[in-house]
């Protein structure tokens, strides 16, 4: 079963610490919510987790190697000019999905109701149908863990209902989710651990 383990974590930005002395560990099989107030280091906690940032002082152990995580955020990571087929196929082309996933992205991509967008330039998409595309896209690569920041503001009840099925059953493999989401996702419905950040990190 994969396993991070922080032990006494700190990081800086230059000399304001925004982490200190933090432990915590996560397991896989479970899901867990980062909570705290803006600015409290949530995003920062998640790129350091994810290998982005680095360590000031304390230790991060991981059974994941970082080729096994997905970090997804806000931020659109679909390439303007292609389509969530021409996306597909760039993946395929790399080795990060099999030859054969089409049926299982058509498949997902119709659960979500976006399966009319598929031949369509991303740039043309709407916010919750590119963020649609893109939880498919990372989905078929198999991570072990994923990193979700604020990702799920867009998505419609229906596709995060859709979309908690599938973290369920990523979860349920035995793998790792650690997300933050400001508000509660409507049509989410999967079990979770929360940990707040402002009471474990007492700055
Ligand atoms: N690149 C940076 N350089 C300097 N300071 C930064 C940088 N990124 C974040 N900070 C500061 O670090 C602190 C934590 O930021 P972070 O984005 O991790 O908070 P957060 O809990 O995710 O906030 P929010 O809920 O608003 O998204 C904030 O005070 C922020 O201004």
């Amino acid at each position: 079963m994969c396993h991070v383990e922080l032990k006494n974590l700190s990081f800086a930005y230059s000399d304001q610490f925004v982490i200190k002395n933090l432990s915590m560990n996560l397991s896989g099989g479970h899901a867990y919510r980062i909570n705290g107030k803006n600015g409290i280091g949530k995003t920062t906690l998640l790129k350091i987790i994810n290998r982005d940032l680095p360590l000031h002082n304390g230790s991060m152990d991981s059974t994941i190697s970082r080729e096994e995580h997905i970090y997804l955020s806000d931020q659109n990571i679909l390439d303007p000019v292609l389509s969530a087929y021409e996306h597909l196929d760039f993946l395929k082309s790399v080795g990060y999905v099999g030859a054969g996933a089409d049926a299982e992205f058509e498949k997902m991509a119709k659960e979500m109701a976006v399966d009319q967008y598929l031949q369509q330039t991303s740039k043309n998409l709407s916010l919750g149908t590119k963020r649609k595309i893109t939880f498919l896209l990372l989905y078929l690569q198999a991570p072990k863990f994923l990193i979700l920041d604020e990702f799920f503001s867009g998505i419609d009840d229906s596709g995060m209902h859709i979309i908690s099925k599938y973290l369920k059953l990523f979860v349920s493999s035995g793998h790792l989710l650690v997300f933050v989401a400001h508000t509660d996702p409507k049509g989410f419905s999967l079990d979770y651990e929360n940990i707040d950040l402002g009471e474990r990190n007492r700055i």
